[in-house]
């Protein structure tokens, strides 16, 4: 058996034209939507990804605000330009691009944020939201990676209806927020989140219809640690800098030989990557949408 692909790419391309659509809808209502960006350092990663959230906002019709702040900046410098997009009428969602540089609080950058302002849903009321309003989707902002997951699949005309899912993964970006959202009601998937610390990772791996893979260690995925027929989504991001040449690569957390084993893989890049900016873009308009009522 050889997968089928979950495309990204194109599924992204769908939710952007679906977006200048509403937001097209919201500019005659007099509205504008406005994301904005805050970026730490010169981390090339970082760097390539928030300049795809800003080609992304001119695509479809959405400001876009952003402010780069030195590898030295100081807390009390960031929380300045926070307080700042905080009160800027013109900036109706913004996200500060993780990971930030150590001697920074991301903890303390996260609250700051205002909740009604946070397009990456990942403010502590709207995590604690997404934990307690379990049937009510877009009641806040909710985080990017998983809903752009759980979009991608369904997407392909799967369901998630009683799926056996396991995460590989406890970062706050995916792995701890994609439990609560996909046993929703909604869903009704049933989630086993692992990480690089489970006893016998492959025996809960060879038990699950669908994987997804969010722990950062390139290959964790092998092929016989998958049941024939399941579907992996590969959203770990691993740059392998190539010491002869200098330059770098983009390696996931499933190995290429899954292809053969799995009904459906999502390629990297261009499977979760993309998904996660179009639906920062969601949440953007979602949140317009809310604010007018
Ligand atoms: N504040 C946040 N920071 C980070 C998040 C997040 O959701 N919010 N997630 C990741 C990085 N990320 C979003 O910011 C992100 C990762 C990957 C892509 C993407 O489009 N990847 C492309 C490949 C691009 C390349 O060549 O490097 C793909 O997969 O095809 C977009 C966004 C950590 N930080």
């Amino acid at each position: 058996m050889v997968a089928r692909v979950l495309d990204g790419t194109a599924t992204a391309a769908a939710i952007k034209e679906e977006l200048r659509e509403r937001v097209t809808a919201l500019a005659a209502r007099g509205v504008t939507p406005g994301l904005g960006t805050v970026l730490v350092g010169d981390d090339p990663g970082s760097q390539w990804y928030v300049a795809g959230k800003h080609r992304d906002c001119a695509e479809v019709g959405i400001a876009s605000i952003r402010r780069d702040l030195p590898a030295d900046a100081t807390q009390a410098q960031l929380d300045a330009v926070i307080a700042e997009l905080n009160g800027d009428p013109a900036c109706t969602g913004y996200i500060v691009q993780l990971p930030l540089p150590k001697h920074l609080d991301t903890d303390r950058v996260l609250e700051l944020i205002d909740p009604a302002k946070d397009a990456d849903g990942l403010h502590p009321t709207n995590l604690g939201r997404l934990l307690l309003n379990v049937n009510d989707p877009i009641a806040s902002s909710l985080p990017c990676t998983p809903r752009g997951v759980i979009e991608l699949v369904e997407r392909h005309g799967i369901s998630w209806q009683g799926k056996n899912v396991v995460v590989v993964g406890r970062g706050i970006t995916v792995g701890r927020a994609i439990g609560p959202l996909l046993t929703r009601r909604e869903y009704n998937a049933t989630v086993t989140l692992t990480h690089t610390g489970t006893v016998n990772l492959r025996e809960h791996l060879l038990r699950a219809d669908v994987i997804v893979a969010a722990a950062g260690v390139p290959g964790i995925i092998a092929a016989d640690a998958v049941q024939p027929g399941a579907i992996v989504l590969d959203v770990g991001v691993s740059r392998i800098v190539d010491a002869a040449t200098g330059t770098s690569r983009i390696a996931g957390d499933v190995a290429p030989e899954v292809a053969e084993a799995a009904a459906w893989v999502s390629p990297n890049p261009g499977g979760v990557g993309p998904m996660t900016r179009a639906l920062l873009l969601k949440n953007v308009v979602d949140s317009a949408e809310r604010a007018l009522g």
